[in-house]
Formats: structure tokens, sequence, C-alpha cells
């Protein structure tokens, strides 16, 4: 029968070829093993740290998590596990070769075990910067989608969907709180005549415009600016009573005239103009999103029927009708 045990030589060849950090430590903490791995990433060959105290070696780990992991898989004798979230990179470890830059990033696992009377522990390092850089990157590509599916790919402020959360968001919040909470709904006066005469693509560059000077008047952080779709725009605009939406809508409509960007001849105003619609949340009457949109809604159809460049108020559209 053959000896099925690797020689000596073969074991030290095996754990020079291994793709992970090995470190034996004795029950003082000594080092007794340091694989070529470890060497090559930290710049301390074998025989210049055999024997030494692995945290007089690394000073910075001495009562860290790692001294702690050391300590009580001595004293257990149960495994333990370093968190790569909480301790991304405990030792000092560049790629091979490098010794600068920025470190490996590590999982670390402290084993301990007995061999004759004495307890060891075997400290494992992996490199897992590309497990980590790969997450990063996923995180940050869903981050950056996450932000491309609220934005309006044409004029670069919000979009219909994030209107929509942003208004819901709203709604509840001034349900809860009994708040005040308002709702501009707008468009672009004969928007169609514009794009017939000058084209689609300067019709295009107008909306951009006027989207840009429409969202810089708003001045609250919470109010939000957004495309509703077409040459339509709605703004959200929390803690907002109806007079001072009147007043913001009456602001974004000069603001929007004053701009005097030429409109076509076939237009009612020789300026581009905008109608808007307001409409503020109350419990009783416009409880909910689709009745403050169709409050706004009959708002901005009543200030088209009024000769456009107007806003119109739902309080004061349902008294003018009474
Ligand atoms: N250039 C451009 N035009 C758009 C876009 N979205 C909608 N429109 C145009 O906006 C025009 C809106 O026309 P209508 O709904 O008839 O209203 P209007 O001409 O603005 O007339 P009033 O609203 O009654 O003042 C249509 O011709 C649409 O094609 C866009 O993204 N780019």
């Amino acid at each position: 029968m053959s000896d099925s045990s690797l020689s000596p030589l073969l074991s030290a060849r095996v754990l020079g070829l291994a793709q992970l950090g090995l470190i034996v430590l004795d029950i003082n903490q000594h080092i007794v093993m340091w694989n070529q791995w470890m060497a090559s990433r930290s710049g301390k060959s074998a025989h210049r740290v055999l024997g030494q105290d692995l945290f007089d070696l690394y000073g910075e780990l001495r009562g860290q998590r790692l001294e702690q992991a050391v300590q009580s898989a001595m004293q257990s004798n149960l495994p333990q596990q370093l968190s790569p979230a909480l301790n991304p990179s405990p030792f000092p470890l560049y790629p091979a070769g490098t010794w600068g830059g920025e470190r490996v990033e590590q999982a670390v696992s402290v084993t301990p075990f007995n061999e004759g009377k004495e307890r060891y522990c075997l400290i494992e390092v992996s490199d897992i910067s590309t497990i980590v850089g790969r997450e990063r990157q996923l995180r940050s590509q869903a981050e950056q989608l996450r932000a491309q599916s609220y934005v309006d790919g044409l004029t670069g402020i919000a979009n219909r969907r994030h209107f929509d959360v942003a208004l819901d968001r709203e709604l509840r919040r001034a349900q809860r709180n009994d708040g005040q909470l308002s709702l501009l709904l707008m468009d672009i006066d004969s928007f169609k005549a514009y794009n017939d005469h000058f084209g689609h693509q300067q019709g295009d560059a107008c909306l951009t415009l006027v989207a840009e000077a429409f969202a810089a008047t708003l001045q609250r952080p919470a109010d939000l600016a957004a495309r509703y779709g077409g040459e339509e725009f709605g703004a959200v605009l929390p803690d907002t009573s109806s007079e001072q939406a009147a007043l913001v809508a009456e602001t974004i409509r000069a603001k929007i005239a004053s701009l005097s960007i030429n409109h076509s001849p076939a237009a009612t105003r020789p300026h581009v103009t905008m109608s808007i619609g307001v409409a503020t949340f109350d419990k009783d009457k416009l409880a909910d999103a689709a009745a403050m949109l169709a409050a706004a809604d009959s708002c901005l159809y009543a200030a088209k029927k009024a000769g456009r460049d107007c806003v119109i108020v739902y309080q004061q559209q349902q008294e003018n009708a009474a």
C-alpha cells in the first residue's frame, strides 16, 4: 500500500500556489506560517515575519475586530468571520508587486485548531476586490437608472413618473398632518402652431427653454417642477395655500411671457405664453390625486377658454360659476 499523504515538500509547494492569504498564529499570536500570497501582497517575506506578534507587526490592527476574532477563536475554539462590509481591508495588502495605491478588499476568516497539545489559529484572507468593484458598479448603474427613470430626457426636469410619485407622497403627508398642498398644471399656448411654423426641432428647443425657466422660478427645495407630458408641465407645491399657489403660478406665467420667445403668426400672442390651472388639497373636496388633477385640469381648460396666458385657481372658478 502506498503512502497517500503529501510530502512536506509537496505541502510547501501547494501552500505557495494557494490563491488566498494563509497565516497561522500560535496561542501567543506569534506568526508560525505566512504563505507566498501574503508575502507578495504585503511586501513582507515569511522569514521577516515568522515569530513576530501579528499585532506588533501591524499595530493598526491592535484592538480592532481582527484581534478580537483571534482572541475569541483561541478561547472558544469556534471559527470567526469578519464582515467585509464592516472591515473592508483590514490588512495593508496591495495587488501583487505594487505595494501602494488602493488596498485590496478582503474577506477574512479565523479558524482555531489544535495540533497535539498546542492551540493555533488559521487566518484566511481572500481578495474580493473584483466582487466588491462589480457590486459598486452595479449599485452605481442602478442608481443612474433610477435617476434617469425620474428625469425627462428632453428638458432635464422631473418626468411624469417623478411628478406622480411626489404628488402621492405629498398628498399622504398633507392627509396625515392636515397640511396644505397645491398643484399647478400648465400648458404652452398654441404650441401646435409653434411647431407648424418653426418645425419640431425648434419646438423641442422652446420646450426646454420654458422648462428651465419654469423650474428656476420654484424656490423651495420640496417644490417639484415636472414635464407632465408633451407641452404640458406640472408643479407640486407642498405647504402651499391656494393664495400662495396663485402667486407662484402668476410668477411662472409672467416669467414665461418675459422670455419673449417669438411665436408663430397664427398664435393668439406674438410671444410664447403659458396657461395655468391651480388646485389645492381639501380633505373634503379634493382629497386624492385624481380629484386634484381633474380640478387643476379643468382650470387649465378654463384658462384656455378665457383667452390663454392666464392663471385660473380652482376655488375662484367655482365661485365665479356659482
Ligand atoms: N416639439 C415638440 N412638440 C410637442 C411635443 N409634445 C407635444 N408637442 C406638440 O404640442 C402640440 C400641442 O397642441 P394642442 O394640444 O393642439 O394644443 P395647442 O396648439 O398648444 O393649443 P392650446 O393648448 O389650446 O393653446 C402638438 O402639436 C404636439 O405635437 C414635444 O415633445 N416636442
